[in-house]
């Protein structure tokens, strides 16, 4: 694409590109005026500026990006600017973000699932994300795990807001907060999966990447599949009963979103809790490898 050196803004360097997909590309960066590195994503639409439906879904991707910029949660990205160059030809937004340092999920998942209590902790930081969104009219409609970072000092990190879009149309009908807590179930299905499937005596292949790199329209349309899966893999753990529930979950109103939200919340954080109580194995060797349902 070419872009690598550019100066964007006139004040970030564009550097190394790190993913690109459906959505968009996200490059690491340096902002030259704060002295920092930053990450800049430029989403991506079908289509051309000389078509109408692109040009407002531009716009609508801008406010968007600035709309995302206020939310305030120590597990959703910070966004630090939102950059439309007047002289760019498409509209399209340059929305620079806070770099994380370290890795995301989709990448940890490739060494294999992740341990209950590790996966709650991931989770419950991701669900704080999305109801600092949704509490400010927000929904990300992209969770999955290529967007949740692990930086360092345990953080973990929402990135891609409002950048996954059906172009052309407004958010669709139950694409609301409902469906990011859907999104939210197949998340943590996924991280867990390979424990589900050998806890309950089956020799399955984990498909880590597989079920989770789809848009959130995508997931919604399989998540009776995926709750049947999750149903059956109940037995891996604390887990499966919530997993169940965030994907049976089809109401897309607000406030019932809202307290649903907040039941999964401590359930969550009941998990969590198990293993800071717990006995079990030593940290490191639980949280990458090791998950047994009886301790
Ligand atoms: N703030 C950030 N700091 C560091 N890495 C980031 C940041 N934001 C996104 N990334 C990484 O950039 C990569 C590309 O992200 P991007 O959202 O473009 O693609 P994707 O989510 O993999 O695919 P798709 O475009 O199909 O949704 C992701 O793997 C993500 O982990």
């Amino acid at each position: 694409m070419g872009a690598q050196d550019r100066l964007v803004g006139q004040r970030y360097r564009l550097g190394r590109r790190v993913g690109s997909g459906a959505s968009g590309t996200v490059w690491q960066a340096y902002d030259e005026v704060a002295d920092r590195e930053v990450a800049v994503k430029r989403p991506r639409l079908p289509g051309g500026p000389a078509d109408e439906t692109y040009r407002r879904a531009a716009h609508r991707l801008y406010r968007e990006a600035r709309a995302a910029a206020r939310v305030d949660h120590p597990a959703a990205v910070r966004i630090h600017d939102v950059v439309v160059e007047e002289a760019g030809p498409d509209g399209l937004p340059w929305i620079v973000m806070e770099w994380v340092r370290g890795e995301s999920l989709r990448e940890a998942l490739r060494r294999g699932p992740v341990a209950a209590p590790e996966a709650a902790r991931i989770g419950l930081a991701v669900l704080g994300a999305l109801r600092a969104a949704h509490s400010v009219g927000i929904v990300h409609r992209g969770v999955k795990p290529a967007n949740v970072l692990l930086g360092p000092h345990g953080r973990v990190v929402l990135t891609g807001f409002g950048t996954d879009h059906v172009p052309g149309e407004e958010p669709l009908r139950g694409a609301g907060p409902a469906a990011d807590l859907r999104s939210l179930g197949v998340l943590l299905h996924a991280a867990t999966a390979e424990h589900a499937t050998t806890a309950a005596g089956r020799t399955t292949i984990a498909e880590p990447a597989g079920p989770v790199e789809r848009t959130a329209a995508e997931q919604a349309a399989t998540a009776t599949e995926r709750a049947t899966t999750a149903a059956e893999g109940s037995a891996a753990g604390p887990l499966g009963p919530l997993i169940e529930r965030l994907l049976a979950k089809d109401s897309g109103r607000r406030p019932e979103a809202e307290q649903f939200a907040e039941e999964i919340a401590e359930e969550l954080a009941a998990v969590v809790g198990d293993r800071r109580r717990g006995p079990g194995p030593a940290p490191d060797r639980k949280e990458v490898i090791g998950f047994n349902p009886s301790t």
